[in-house]
C-alpha cells in the first residue's frame, strides 16, 4: 500500500535525524520539505519567528493548536524551561500518530502532551481534565476559520490572563481575516504583525503575536 507524506516524513526523520536532538529533527524535516516533499510545518523561516517569541515569553504553560507532523511542538519544547509542559491538540489520528514517533524522536515528549480532538471539544475541559489554570503562550496552527472562535472560546474559559501571548501562523497564507480584524480592533488585544513566507516558498505569509490585556 501507498505511504502518506507524513510517514515519509516521519522516515526520513528515522534515518537521518540523530535521537534525542530536537534540533537535528527540525534540520531533517526542512530539509526532507525543500528536497523532497513541500509540507504544511512551520517551517524554518517562520519557525525563528516563533523560537525568538517562545524564548522572549518564556512560558510554563503551552497550548498549540494543530499539531500535525509535530515540527513546532518539537521547536517550541526544545526552547521551554524543565518544569514548562506543551499540549497539543491534533484532530487527525493519523498525523497524531507520526506526530507522537516525530516528537519522542526528538526526546522532548516529558514536556508534551499530545491530545487528538477537535479544538471547539477540548478547549472547555483543559482546566477540568488537563489541569490547566492559564495558558501563557498559544500557537494557532490549525483550521483557519477555527482561530477566531476558539480565541473567543478560550476567553470565556478563563484560559487567557493578562500578558497571555497568541501567536497565528498562517494570516496570509491560506489566511485568516476574521481573526486578523478581531485581535487588530480588538481593545483587548495588542497586536504585531511579523512579516515571512510561506513555509518553504516565496509566497507572502507571517505570524500575527496578540498580547491579551485582560
Ligand atoms: N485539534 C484540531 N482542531 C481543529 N482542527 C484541527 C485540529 N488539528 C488539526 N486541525 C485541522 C487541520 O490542521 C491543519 C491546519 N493547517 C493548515 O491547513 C495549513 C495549510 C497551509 C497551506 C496549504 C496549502 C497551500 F497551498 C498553502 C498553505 C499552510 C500551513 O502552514 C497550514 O498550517
Ligand atoms: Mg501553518
Amino acid at each position: 500500500t501507498q505511504s502518506t507524506r507524513p510517514q515519509r516524513l516521519l522516515g526520513a526523520v528515522q534515518k537521518k535525524a540523530t535521537r534525542g536532538n530536537p534540533r537535528s529533527v527540525i534540520q531533517t524535516i526542512d530539509q526532507f520539505c525543500r528536497q523532497r516533499e513541500w509540507a504544511m510545518n512551520v517551517g524554518d523561516e517562520k519557525g525563528c519567528i516563533l523560537d525568538s517569541v517562545v524564548t522572549e515569553t518564556n512560558p510554563t504553560t503551552v497550548l498549540e493548536l494543530g499539531t500535525y507532523c509535530g515540527y513546532s511542538t518539537v521547536r517550541i519544547a526544545s526552547l521551554l524551561p524543565p518544569q514548562a509542559r506543551l499540549i497539543t491538540l491534533e484532530f487527525n489520528p493519523d498525523f497524531a500518530r507520526i506526530a507522537r514517533q516525530v516528537i519522542t524522536w526528538a526526546g522532548v515528549q516529558d514536556k508534551v502532551e499530545l491530545v487528538e480532538g477537535a479544538s471547539g471539544d477540548l478547549i472547555p475541559k483543559m482546566k477540568a481534565q488537563f489541569g490547566v489554570n492559564t495558558f501563557d503562550l498559544v500557537f494557532l496552527d490549525h483550521w483557519k476559520d477555527r482561530y477566531l472562535p476558539d480565541t473567543k472560546l478560550m476567553e470565556e474559559c478563563g484560559l487567557l490572563k493578562k500578558g497571555s501571548i497568541l501567536l497565528a501562523d498562517n494570516v496570509i497564507c491560506p489566511g485568516t481575516p476574521d481573526y486578523l480584524e478581531y485581535v487588530r480592533n480588538s481593545p483587548r488585544y495588542q497586536s504585531q504583525y511579523f512579516k515571512s513566507h510561506l513555509e518553504y516558498t516565496k509566497v507572502e505569509d507571517g505570524l500575527e503575536k496578540s498580547v491579551f490585556l485582560g
